[in-house]
């Protein structure tokens, strides 16, 4: 195990992504005022690691610190909560709820894809969930089936929980993204991303529509082929609507899949609409529901003011380093109402904020008046987070027990319970148009989608199939002591450097003995076992030769067995002659 901060233990590696690892982790402490969830110790939760290249980049620690009051404060029953953020030396890491359960994408791959009444339900709760985050101004840019973890909740309902928010942000930073990349997956990119126009809210939608194709097809509707063949399939291809896929569903995707952002639905209009849907084509649907799920594209109206994303540095149209806040602060105050929040512009009216004031600066230049030698406001900012942590302790690892060293492999939920597939618990099979013929199948309830955890494969397979085939390397920072001595105060007493154990002398080796193979001749012992053993045996037979009547009988050209029975009687008659020698002897003498 080793710790992140001074409150978390990483224990097991749940998996790994484009932009970090997430692991099972431990509680050890409860976190401080400036986590959305205190936590209890021994409490397990979630913890995203990001990528060293993403946390020695100094834009992706300016977002990290500036975006953690909006992160930790979105809540959603849809949403994995944020509890905290760590900054640790060079270390940046995500504290979340631990989802237990498979992503989708897992899901898919396991049970195959989903009845339309299920993946509709499932979507319209995915759609909820970014409804949520695009009325606080966050838009998720990375939406894909996994980031979307399962969880089964008490009663054995199946929950979508959208993970990953402001995570696409973070990587989104000029150091790590050239102008010809965006930040995605190239199947689940919408057009304007793939062009590098400007998005908006609208691009979590198309990336909905390519959710719910892959939920009631198993695959995405552009996929194979390059990432570039991908993207320009994006651009060009409209996608062809397969037999399984009920119209009224079909008329929600190929919405939501439109090239132009204006004429995808809002989040909350798509919840809607796929709502109205599921509940037109199932089993039990009355003929008004059915009419409503056939005139679905009514209440497909597109969002009057989708949240934009702000712009990359150095991206036509320039980049407000502010622009995340400034997006995000329109809906609720932030200061003294937000106790996470460690925002500059609340000022002294925020009892946590930690951050020093940093005026926008769109060029990421220096403030005016700032002298060379002075460090960059994001440097203060990193220091001042770092120093919220306590300093990670110092402990003996064992390198075998080293997490870090071992490949990232999730365990296999409830391994008791069969695999169930998702079809045998919903409405009617692909082939048939439910809302057709809705009253042929009564027994059968469309409802939320009941997750039956799958078998334990035989072995276990790593969770991604995105190829990492480098470990992450333990960093030097995380076993070493970090003393942290703030620049304005140089009169302080340096920080006490821990008492190293004094390397102990070693002990004189014994001289060497001699080998009785000096040379090391590979096989020699072996060789003279064989000599010794064919000399014995030369040595025996010689013996046999010589003493016994053998060369008799080979001259005389004996059979063996006369040879045998010459010999036996031989023997008999000579110790017969012996026992009767003595009385004769003896009598002869009187
Ligand atoms: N809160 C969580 N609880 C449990 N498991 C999680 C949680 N968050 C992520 N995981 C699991 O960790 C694995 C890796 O997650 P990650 O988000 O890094 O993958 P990813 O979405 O492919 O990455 P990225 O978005 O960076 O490309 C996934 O298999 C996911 O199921």
């Amino acid at each position: 195990m080793r710790p992140v901060g001074s409150k978390y233990l990483l224990e097991q590696p749940l998996g790994r992504g484009a932009t970090g690892t997430v692991w099972r982790a431990q509680q050890r402490e409860t976190a401080g005022a400036e986590a959305a969830v205190p936590g209890q110790p021994g409490e397990t939760v979630a913890i995203k690691v990001l990528k060293e290249e993403l946390a020695n980049d100094a834009d992706v620690v300016m977002r990290f610190l500036r975006e953690r009051s909006v992160l930790l404060r979105l809540t959603h029953p849809n949403i994995v909560r944020t509890r905290d953020l760590v900054v640790e030396g060079d270390l940046l890491a995500l504290v979340m709820d631990l989802i237990d359960g498979p992503d989708l994408h897992r899901y898919l791959r396991e049970n195959g894809p989903f009845t339309p009444v299920a993946a509709a339900l499932l979507t319209a709760q995915v759609a909820d969930a970014l409804a949520a985050s695009h009325a606080d101004g966050i838009v998720h840019r990375d939406l894909k089936p996994a980031n979307v973890l399962l969880k089964t909740d008490a009663d054995g309902q199946m929950h979508p929980m959208l993970t990953d928010f402001g995570i696409a942000r973070l990587a989104d930073s000029p150091g790590l993204t050239r102008a010809h990349e965006f930040v995605g997956t190239p199947s689940y990119v919408a057009p304007e991303s793939a062009e590098g126009r400007p998005q908006t809210s609208a691009v979590d939608v198309y990336g909905a529509g390519i959710l719910l194709y892959e939920l009631v097809t198993g695959r995405p509707p552009f996929a194979g082929g390059t990432a570039l063949e991908v993207l320009h399939r994006h651009l060009s291809e409209e996608p062809r609507r397969p037999t399984t896929v009920p119209e009224p569903l079909w008329t929600v995707i190929e919405h939501c899949l439109s090239k132009e952002p204006g004429g995808r639905p809002s989040a909350e209009n798509l919840a809607r609409g796929l709502r109205a849907v599921a509940a037109g084509i199932g089993v039990h649907s009355t003929p008004a529901q059915v009419d409503a799920a056939l005139g679905v594209a009514a209440l497909l109206a597109p969002d009057p003011s989708p949240a934009p994303v702000p712009q990359t540095p150095g991206a036509p149209g320039g980049y407000d380093s502010n622009a995340a806040t400034s997006v995000m602060g329109q809906t609720g105050p932030l200061g003294a109402a937000d106790p996470t929040s460690v925002l500059p512009h609340t000022g002294a009216a925020d009892p946590t904020a930690v951050m020093p004031p940093v005026p926008p600066r769109p060029d990421g230049e220096r403030q005016p008046g700032a002298q060379p030698g002075d460090p960059h406001p994001w440097q203060s900012q990193l220091q001042a987070a770092r120093d919220r942590n306590d300093q990670t302790q110092v402990q003996y690892l064992d390198p075998s027990q080293d997490p870090l060293r071992r490949r990232p492999q999730r365990q296999p939920q409830h391994p008791q319970q069969p695999p169930h597939p998702p079809q045998q618990q919903y409405a009617a099979p692909h082939h048939q148009q439910p809302h057709q013929q809705p009253r042929q199948q009564p027994h059968q309830q469309p409802g939320p989608p009941q997750y039956q955890p799958p078998q334990p494969p035989p072995r276990q397979q790593p969770m991604r199939q995105r190829p990492q085939p480098q470990q992450p390397q333990p960093r030097q920072q995380q076993y070493a002591p970090q003393p942290y001595a703030p620049p304005q105060q140089p009169q302080q007493s340096p920080p006490q450097q821990p008492q190293r154990p004094a390397p102990r002398e070693r002990e004189p080796r014994e001289p060497r003995r001699r080998s009785a193979n000096p040379m090391r001749i590979p096989g020699l012992g072996c060789l003279k076992g064989c000599l010794v053993s064919l000399a014995m045996m030369f040595i025996a037979g010689w013996l046999v030769w010589e003493l016994t009547p053998l060369q008799d009988w080979v001259a005389q050209g004996k059979s063996y067995w006369d040879a045998i029975g010459d010999g036996i009687s031989t023997v008999s008659n000579w110790i017969s002659d012996l026992g009767g020698s003595d009385p004769g002897a003896g009598s002869g003498g009187q």
